[in-house]
């Protein structure tokens, strides 16, 4: 593990757990391991741009033309439930747990991320989900330590090497083609890193975390150790 410097000031809500990194690197299942030891709320970020990905390619509208995507940004409600045990979520009343998880949404889901209108709509939905979790949330994606929540007082940016991250995602997937799920995850995370929005970053004061010596159940216990070191009483 490894540490840059701390920022100042403490939030205005509850306790915010920030965990960025790049696709595949663990992210969702240590955050739902950590909110679920620590009986905090969880929010799957990404799943958020999916869901807005997937809107946007039933309504037909081009994933490639910026523009056209700005100009619907406003139209889908975009729901996230974030009990950690079972978190949803819904555009416009429908359930896209599943559908949001398709190659047709993964395929088109970093050309709709770097539209600035999109993430603005939805940094202010991810923020209305932190103030309404005043109990804490763990909150996951690329930017939530660097943009979301940069005054979060946990921030953890977890990476894994590229031949684990595929392994595991092909593995999760039933045996998918090993190299072609490396070759997509390294995609996504060239335009992550290069876009001028919100890029994947690890922010000011995030503790570094390589998972790929250490087992899901490992990982959780080290964050979980960051977060009761917070919490402790000076
Ligand atoms: N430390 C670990 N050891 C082994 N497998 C792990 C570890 N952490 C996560 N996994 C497994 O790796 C796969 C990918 O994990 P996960 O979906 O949590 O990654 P992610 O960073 O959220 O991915 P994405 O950004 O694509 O949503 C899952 O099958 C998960 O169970
Ligand atoms: N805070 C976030 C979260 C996600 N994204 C984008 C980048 C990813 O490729 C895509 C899907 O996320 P995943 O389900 O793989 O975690 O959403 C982002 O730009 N910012």
């Amino acid at each position: 593990m490894s540490s840059s410097a701390p920022t100042s000031g403490t939030p205005a809500t509850g306790l915010v757990v920030a965990i960025d990194g790049p696709s595949g690197s663990g992210k969702s299942s240590t955050s739902r391991g950590v909110a679920v030891r620590l009986g905090l709320r969880y929010l799957d970020t990404g799943a958020m741009f999916r869901a807005m990905t997937w809107w946007m390619l039933r309504q037909g509208v081009d994933v490639h033309d910026a523009a056209a995507v700005a100009a619907r940004v406003g139209e889908p409600e975009i729901v996230s439930g974030t009990d950690p045990s079972a978190p949803t979520i819904t555009v416009d009343g429908t359930d896209v747990a599943t559908a949001i998880r398709g190659e047709d949404v993964t395929g088109a889901v970093s050309p709709v991320s770097v539209v600035p209108e999109v993430r603005a709509r939805l940094l202010q939905l991810q923020r209305a989900v932190i103030a309404a979790a005043p109990g804490g949330i763990v909150v996951e994606g690329r930017d939530i330590g660097s943009v979301v929540a940069p005054d979060a007082p946990v921030k953890v940016y977890l990476t894994a090497d590229p031949a684990a991250r595929a392994l595991r995602r092909a593995a999760e997937e039933g045996g998918s083609d090993v190299s072609a799920t490396q070759e997509s995850l390294l995609a996504r995370d060239k335009i992550d890193s290069g876009r001028a929005t919100a890029p994947l970053v690890m922010a000011d004061g995030a503790v570094h975390i390589d998972t790929t010596p250490f087992t899901l159940d490992e990982v959780i216990g080290l964050v979980v150790a960051l977060v009761e070191a917070v919490e402790a009483p000076a």
